[in-house]
C-alpha cells in the first residue's frame, strides 16, 4: 500500500554555515552611500519578493533614515503564483509602510511593472532639491536587481540601452557609478530638469546569527555558490519545496523525497552529468537544480513567512553591528553575560 509522503517539519541546524557574506566592497560601499546620502531626493530600495523580510538590511535601516523611499520587492515573476495567500501577503507588505513609503512589487524585466515606477519617479520632480533634476539612488542587498531596474528605467523612459552591468551572481557592481538619465525634462518650470538615477553595489547585512536566513539568502542568489557548498543550499531548497506542497515540481527527477542525494541522483542521470566511472556528478547536479529555483522553474513561492507578528519582529529594534568582527564580540559578550546569570542563580539559596 502506498503511503502518503510527509515532508521534514523542520531543517535541521548546519554548524558549519558562515554567518556573514559583508565583505570589502560591500563596507566601502556603505560608506560611499552615507557620503552620498544628503545629495539624494529619493531612495529605492531593492528587496527580493521571496525574502521580503529577510532581505532587509539594518544597515540601510539605518543610513538611510528619514529619506522619502520607495520599496520595490523585485523578482516577483518568480515567487508569486497568483494566488490569495500572495495577495494577502503583498497586501500586510503594502500596508506595513504606506502611506510614507510607496511600495511596489515587481518584475524589473516586465515594462508594464516598471513603467508605474517610472510614473511614480516623474510624478516626484516637483520635490527635487536642485535645479537639475530629481536625483535618485537605488539601494539593496546583493544580487537583488539594482542595475536591472535601473536598465530597464532607461530603456521605458529615455529608449535606451543598458547602463549597468547585470549578472546571476552577486556583486557585478562593485562601485558607485554617476548618475544615468532615466526621464527627459518636459521644459516645464516645475521640472526643469527630468529624473537622474545612481546606482549602488549590494551590501549584505554584516551578521546573520540565523543559519535559516542565511541559507534563504544563498537560495534567492544574494550570497556568492561559492560560499556555501551547493548540495547544502539544494537541500534546503528540497526542504522549502516540499514544505509548500509542490513536490511536483521534481516529478521528472524522481517521486517526493526528504533526500537531496535521490533527487541530485535523478538530475544528474537526467542531464547526463556522469563522470567517466559513470558516477553521479552531485555538486554539478546541485547547481543546476538551484539556478532552476531561481528563474521560478521549480515552483513559485515566498520563502518567508509573512504575518503582521513576523514584518513587526522584523524591523524591531536590533543592536546595530557594523561588521563581522564586531557582531563575533558582541554574541561572546551576550553568551558571557548569560553564563554569568546562570551561575549567579545557581548560587541562590
Ligand atoms: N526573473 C527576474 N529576474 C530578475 C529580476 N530583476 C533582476 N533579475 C535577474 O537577477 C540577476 C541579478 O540582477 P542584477 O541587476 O545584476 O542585480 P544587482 O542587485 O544589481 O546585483 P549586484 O551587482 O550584486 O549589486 C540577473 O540575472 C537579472 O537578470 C526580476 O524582476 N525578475
Amino acid at each position: 500500500m502506498a503511503t502518503s509522503f510527509v515532508p521534514r517539519a523542520i531543517f535541521p541546524t548546519l554548524q558549519n554555515l558562515p554567518k556573514s557574506y559583508f565583505i570589502g566592497h560591500h563596507k566601502t560601499a556603505i560608506q560611499s552611500i552615507r557620503k552620498t546620502i544628503s545629495t539624494i531626493d529619493l531612495v529605492i530600495e531593492c528587496r527580493d519578493y521571496r525574502v521580503p523580510l529577510t532581505s532587509i538590511n539594518p544597515l540601510f535601516e539605518q543610513c538611510l533614515e528619514g529619506r522619502p523611499r520607495v520599496l520595490v520587492y523585485t523578482k516577483r515573476d518568480v515567487g508569486n503564483s497568483a494566488s490569495i495567500e500572495d495577495a494577502n501577503r503583498e497586501k500586510l507588505l503594502r500596508n506595513a509602510y504606506s502611506p510614507s513609503t510607496t511600495v511596489f512589487f515587481s518584475d524589473c524585466t516586465n515594462k508594464f511593472h516598471v513603467s508605474g515606477i517610472l510614473k511614480y519617479l516623474k510624478s516626484q520632480i516637483p520635490t527635487a532639491s536642485s535645479l537639475t533634476g530629481l536625483q535618485v539612488l537605488i539601494v539593496g542587498m546583493p544580487n537583488v536587481g539594482k542595475s536591472t531596474l535601473l536598465n530597464s528605467l532607461r530603456h521605458i523612459g529615455v529608449n535606451r540601452k543598458k547602463a549597468a552591468r547585470t549578472g546571476d551572481q552577486p556583486g557585478v557592481t562593485r562601485s558607485m557609478p554617476s548618475y544615468v538619465r532615466i526621464a527627459q525634462a518636459t521644459g516645464n518650470w516645475r521640472d526643469p530638469g527630468g529624473v537622474y538615477v545612481k546606482d549602488s553595489p549590494g551590501v549584505f547585512v554584516p551578521y546573520i546569527p540565523d543559519p535559516d536566513a542565511m541559507l534563504k539568502l544563498a537560495l534567492c542568489g544574494c550570497v556568492k555558490d561559492t560560499v556555501i557548498h551547493p548540495v547544502q543550499v539544494a537541500d534546503y531548497l528540497l526542504y522549502q519545496i516540499n514544505k509548500h506542497g509542490k513536490h511536483n515540481a521534481y516529478k521528472r527527477f524522481c517521486g517526493p523525497t526528504n533526500d537531496i542525494m535521490e533527487l541530485l541522483l535523478g538530475v544528474s542521470k537526467n542531464l547526463g552529468m556522469l563522470k567517466k566511472q559513470g558516477e553521479p556528478m552531485f555538486e554539478g547536479a546541485a547547481v543546476r537544480w538551484l539556478q532552476w529555483f531561481r528563474h521560478g522553474r521549480m515552483g513559485r513561492f515566498c520563502l518567508d513567512e509573512v504575518s503582521e507578528e513576523s514584518i513587526r519582529e522584523a524591523h524591531a529594534a536590533k543592536p546595530f553591528i557594523t561588521s563581522y568582527s564586531a557582531a563575533k564580540k558582541q554574541s561572546k559578550a551576550i553568551r558571557i553575560k548569560g553564563q554569568r546569570n546562570i551561575t549567579t542563580e545557581e548560587q541562590l539559596p
